[in-house]
């Protein structure tokens, strides 16, 4: 397999890489790849070795894709339906009416699922209503209105985002170490690389060496060129330079990592808003998205990691990873009463398809899923 992959270490002057995207990787003849229009230390993109690495396995039917989705879903969140919904279950045994006592202990158990006190408070303020209304009085139903507040939080959230055929899109990650901002990139790119879109990553975090490796690796997986440059390199230059390149061979998007920072590191975070202001040189209107990528696991910190990040650069996205890990999953509605930012993805595991677009329905679902017996 040939594999051409130049490093440079000293960030590239405006100059070299406007020559540089115009330059084509040398040892890939240009008629065999006429867009493979990149700079000298862009990692080009390996070609398949047989034409069954080149082609996509086989489509399952749709009706067993989506079973197993949601039976993945529906595993990634066991923690977190052990701690809530069967806690629910707990609450209500052998309870014959909905009393002050059950519900001061339904919201107890809310608090202690990470749902915040916002969240918390609006369902509560929902329940409450109906037993009030005598429209609940059954503590067995009590699970459905439950679900019905829950929904009534997350459908608000829930927009989806992909790339535009036509224009190069910017898509910024951010977020803390590792919440899953790399891992989450190339999950992303794999994704929208089925889907027919075409991308280049952009190896912003400069402070990992283990970082760029990591996207290096998707980028050869998923078959996107990566543009890197050494460690300790300027993120804003390896970001500006992966963006010409992005557009000289007319991508549909660049999705750039960007290091971990705590959301309290002042000038960390004044590095991302620099990564901002030098897209914008090249597009104003770039970046055209700037996700967040939130380890559920945080928990209630994971908010005020939100509230930071989005005070500091405003964020248009939120994704929230490890959800599969955590007992925490309350901590999704805790973010989507508290800011009005849509959560694009979640991840509930560690494979490609278990980076799952944000859906309220099946997340609910999931979550108040009765136990396998
Ligand atoms: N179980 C599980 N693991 C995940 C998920 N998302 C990411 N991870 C794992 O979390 C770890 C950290 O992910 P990275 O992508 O390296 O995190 P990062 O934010 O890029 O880290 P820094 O570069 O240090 O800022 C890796 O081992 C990932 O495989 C998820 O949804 N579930």
């Amino acid at each position: 397999m040939v594999f051409n992959w130049f490093k440079r270490n000293k960030s590239p002057s405006q100059e070299e890489m406007t020559e540089a995207a115009d330059a084509t990787v040398q040892s890939e003849p240009a008629e065999e790849k006429p867009e493979t229009a990149l700079p000298a230390h862009v990692e080009a993109v390996p070609e398949a070795e047989s034409e069954e690495e080149a082609s996509p396995p086989p489509e399952p039917a749709a009706n067993s894709v989506q079973k197993g989705l949601f039976t993945r879903l529906r595993e990634g969140l066991n923690r977190s339906r052990e701690q809530f919904t069967e806690g629910v279950g707990r609450l209500v045994l052998g309870k014959k009416v909905i009393d002050d006592e059950l519900l001061e202990d339904l919201e107890a158990l809310l608090l202690q699922a990470d749902l915040g006190s916002a969240a918390t408070q609006e369902i509560m303020a929902s329940v409450t209503e109906k037993v009030r209304r005598k429209e609940l009085t059954d503590p067995a139903i009590l699970k459905k209105a439950l679900r019905d507040a829950l929904l009534d939080i997350l459908r608000p959230r829930a927009e989806l985002w992909m790339p535009e055929k036509g224009r190069t899109q910017v898509l910024m990650m951010v977020g803390i170490n590792g919440a899953g901002k790399t891992t989450t990139t190339g999950k992303l790119a794999a994704r929208w690389k089925a889907e027919g879109f075409s991308m280049v990553l952009a190896a912003g975090d400069t402070f990992r060496a283990a970082a760029v490796e990591q996207l290096q690796g998707w980028g050869q997986r998923v078959q996107v060129p990566v543009v890197a440059q050494g460690m300790g390199a300027d993120s804003a230059s390896v970001v500006f330079d992966a963006f010409a390149a992005a557009r000289a061979r007319s991508a549909d998007l660049l999705i750039a990592d960007t290091a971990g920072r705590l959301h309290t590191q002042d000038h960390l975070m004044e590095e991302l808003k620099k990564v901002k202001r030098v897209l914008a040189k090249q597009d104003p209107d770039a970046p055209h998205q700037v996700w967040l990528v939130l380890d559920a696991g945080t928990g209630q910190n994971a908010l005020n990691q939100a509230q930071q990040f989005h005070e500091a650069i405003g964020l248009t996205g939120i994704c929230i990873t490890k959800l599969d890990g955590t007992a925490k999953g309350g901590v999704v509605a805790a973010i989507a009463k508290a800011l009005p930012i849509p959560i694009r993805y979640i991840g509930v595991g560690e494979q490609v398809a278990d980076l799952r677009p944000f859906d309220p329905e099946s997340f609910v679902d999931a979550l108040f899923a009765e136990p396998k017996s």
